[in-house]
């Protein structure tokens, strides 16, 4: 049974801390339900917009039937009214929504009456058609026609991935409208790269020219290059300007752009900023983005807490919250924790994936290498099962592979992972997605409330678990002062996965294991404890140690992204919890399962004083190959080069051969005295020595005699001589590689 929230909703016009601003406080029922209405209006036609092809006629279904509340909140009742065809796209389907959200019900009567807003609402509540739909309104209204060469509305948005799906939405609307479509602005595009960007920009130009768009949607970068470098594009009369996700756009990664797009925009405009984390530097903001007296709207959330809601299955531990409270996330998303050691991550998030193998959910890392690896290495070690589909997306991924990760991702119904980094967090609409993990916490504190947004929006039951270690606890409190509520995760939900149970030869590996070849001596499987039910989770990193000795491609992606992590965290905004000082360096080597330490600055003074296991001397680390034979072929020919230039690197190659050689042999001699049934580990004297020797050089006479008699083969003679491996020809010990790091 669903949780019932009761909305209380009031529409307050309070002065602000800014001089001559608005606030408009709006305590409403989540995304998606039903808003109370700002405005209410009679619905009369608007007048044809100028350029475009005639409207369609069609009526709105839905207000006629609607309970007296809904009829209230009803696009249809907007003040002033909405176009005709505006209605019926919000009516027909897809969309079929007959009411606005509370986001939508303020600022669409406010934008339409002339006034710049700075709206802040919870994520999934509807923001975008909250300013789609006066964009589109105000062009239709317009009474002077566009020239081809004209644009009536510019929408920045800070992601490639956000920008098109905006443009996707006003496509559709502008269709339904009679409108030309609009023209997407975003970098990364194939022609981008074949050609130069200034084709890329050529390119766009001559879309622009062809469809003769009304509305320009991009990313701040692209949108600078056309308006910029090109005077094809006319902003004279240009009247809204939005900025989604306004904080981030407004930050000083985008500042420089943004002024410089901005200063070519007329100043008679209407402004919209748009976010859900936006409201504690709202003068600031305002001033930058060139907004003179906007009407600050702030939707907040109120939880009340229903006595007779029963947990539903989507949000099943939500009844603690406390009644009446303000909160920055919807009240239909449950956010947990989880504190594990920096080793233990992996093992539990694989767990917990196989738990919710039906579900779909985004994983959030901290760094495009981290997305790399990780995603690697699920897969890797799914494989067996075929349960899943794994997509990675972060921003140094070509765009067309980005595309495609998203499209993969939003197809799939089920079962469906997605691995990024803050490129998803913001503004994407995946609806079916029911849990949001955060592996790492964010760098940007803001972006916590953005990620676990892209769970529970328009009203869905949804939620997101960050895991932390010990040292980094104080973020819960830091979250609930940011009125994020948050509770540890139940011991249920981190339990073993099922197939341990069900005899399923995914993921069979007994408690302990010690072997004695090169490649499994680094491997020992334990298990690892569930805190509170007891319950067992198998450790994954000796897997991965396996996949590391057997395919370079894994240790290179480990090693990259170890040493990015460390960057990363030294950036944290919030030092004072993510302190670089407690980060374990040599536990957090072991998480990504790396054979050495890498050389880098911040390790230099830590080398030694780390709890960290390097692999021993006879782990040839050069002599993993990459699985992929042209990478392998090109990284031999590399060494060849290397080598015969000699230099510091060949030396060390060569130290490290000759060393992983020293313990084969030993190993070898070892096995051979087992063979003749002596203790290897006894000491034997130097004449004993002698005899073994001496018995050693009559078996060799005694077959170099049999192949000169030809009573044995050449390779039977290797076999003897040598052993299975190298009368196979296997060249590994002859390998050299590169160092990882
Ligand atoms: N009036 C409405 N009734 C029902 N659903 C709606 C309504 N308006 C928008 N939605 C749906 O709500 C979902 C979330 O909308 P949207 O992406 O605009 O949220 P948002 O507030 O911009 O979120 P974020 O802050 O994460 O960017 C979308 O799937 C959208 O189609």
């Amino acid at each position: 049974m669903g949780k019932k929230n009761k909305a209380t909703s009031e529409e307050a016009l309070a002065p602000s801390s800014m001089k001559k601003q608005k606030t408009t406080s709006v305590q409403a029922e989540p995304e998606g339900s039903n808003a109370t209405a700002a405005s209410r209006a009679t619905n009369n036609g608007a007048p044809p917009h100028k350029k475009a092809k005639p409207h369609r006629k069609r009526s709105n279904s839905n207000s006629s039937n609607a309970g007296q509340h809904d009829v209230a909140n009803a696009f249809s009742a907007v003040q002033p009214p909405l176009s005709p065809s505006i209605l019926s796209f919000l009516s027909a389907p897809p969309y079929n929504f007959p009411t606005m959200t509370p986001v939508q019900a303020t600022t669409i009567p406010l934008f339409l009456t002339h006034h710049d807003v700075f709206v802040r609402a919870v994520t999934g509540s509807g923001k975008t058609l909250a300013f789609l739909i006066p964009v589109v309104e105000m062009i239709l209204r317009r009474t002077a026609l566009l020239r081809p060469n004209q644009i009536g509305a510019l929408v920045l948005e800070p992601t490639r991935e956000l920008a098109r799906q905006t443009y996707n939405v006003c496509k559709d609307l502008c269709a339904a409208c009679g409108m030309n479509e609009p023209l997407l602005l975003v970098g990364g595009t194939s022609n981008e790269k074949t050609k130069g960007s200034v084709s890329a920009t050529s390119h766009d130009l001559q879309q622009f020219q062809r469809l003769a768009s009304d509305i320009l949607i991009g990313t701040p970068g692209r949108v600078e290059d056309v308006l910029t470098r090109y005077d094809n594009i006319d902003v004279s009369e240009l009247e809204v300007l939005i900025l989604d996700e306004s904080d981030v756009l407004l930050d000083m990664g985008f500042e420089v752009t943004l002024t410089s797009i901005l200063s070519r925009l007329p100043r008679m405009r209407r402004t919209g900023l748009f976010s859900a984390t936006n409201t504690t530097e709202v003068k600031r903001l305002c001033v930058k983005s060139g907004m003179r007296n906007p009407v600050v709207v702030d939707v907040a959330v109120s939880v009340i807490q229903n006595k007779d809601d029963a947990p539903t299955k989507a949000a099943p531990h939500d009844s603690k919250r406390s009644d009446g409270k303000q909160q920055a996330t919807p009240s239909t998303l449950t956010n947990y924790y989880v504190i594990c050691p920096l080793d233990e991550k992996l093992s539990r998030l694989v767990s917990f994936i196989h738990q919710h193998s039906n579900e779909k959910m985004i994983i959030f890392f901290l760094t495009c290498a981290c997305v790399e690896y990780y995603s690697a290495v699920l897969k890797e070690l799914d494989l067996p099962c075929k349960g899943f589909e794994y997509e990675a997306l972060h921003g140094k991924l070509v765009q067309k592979r980005r595309e495609k990760a998203m499209e993969r991702f939003r197809e799939k119904k089920s079962s469906a992972v997605l691995l990024c980094t803050d490129v998803a967090a913001r503004g994407l609409d995946v609806p079916d997605v029911s849990w949001t993990i955060q592996f790492d916490a964010p760098v940007d504190p803001s972006s916590y409330v953005h990620r676990v947004g892209r769970s529970a929006r328009a009203g869905r039951f949804g939620n997101s678990l960050v895991f932390l270690t010990r040292k980094e606890d104080a973020y819960i409190d830091f979250l609930k002062l940011r009125k994020v509520p948050v509770m540890e995760l139940p011991d249920s939900e981190v339990c073993k996965p099922p197939n341990m149970e069900d005899g399923d030869d995914c993921e069979q590996k007994k408690n302990k294991q010690t072997s004695v070849d090169a490649e499994e001596s680094v491997v020992e499987q334990r298990i690892i404890q569930s805190s509170v039910s007891g319950a067992t989770i198998p450790d994954v990193l000796p897997k991965i140690r396996k996949m590391v000795l057997r395919d370079r491609d894994i240790l290179e992606k480990g090693t990259k992204a170890y040493t990015s992590y460390i960057r990363a965290y030294k950036e944290h905004q919030c030092g004072f919890i993510f302190r670089f000082a407690s980060l374990d360096l040599g536990v957090l080597a072991t998480s990504f399962s790396l054979l050495r330490l890498p050389k880098m600055p911040e390790l230099r003074d830590k080398l030694g004083k780390l709890n960290f296991q390097a692999a021993g001397p006879e782990i040839n680390i050069h002599a993993i190959p990459f699985i992929d034979k042209h990478r392998e072929a090109a990284r031999q020919k590399r060494l060849a080069a290397e080598l015969a230039a000699g230099g510091k690197n060949a030396k060390q190659i060569k130290a490290e051969e000759r060393a992983a050689e020293r313990i084969r042999k030993q190993k070898e001699r070892r096995q051979a005295e087992i063979a003749k049934g002596r203790n290897p580990n006894k000491k034997r004297g130097k004449q004993a020595r002698i005899f073994d020797e001496w018995d050693d050089l009559a078996k060799e006479e005694r077959l170099w005699k049999k192949l000169k008699m030809n009573k044995i083969s050449k390779e039977e003679y290797d076999r003897l001589m040598y052993g299975e491996t190298n009368a196979k020809g296997d060249g590994e010990s002859d390998d050299s590689g590169d160092d990882s790091s």
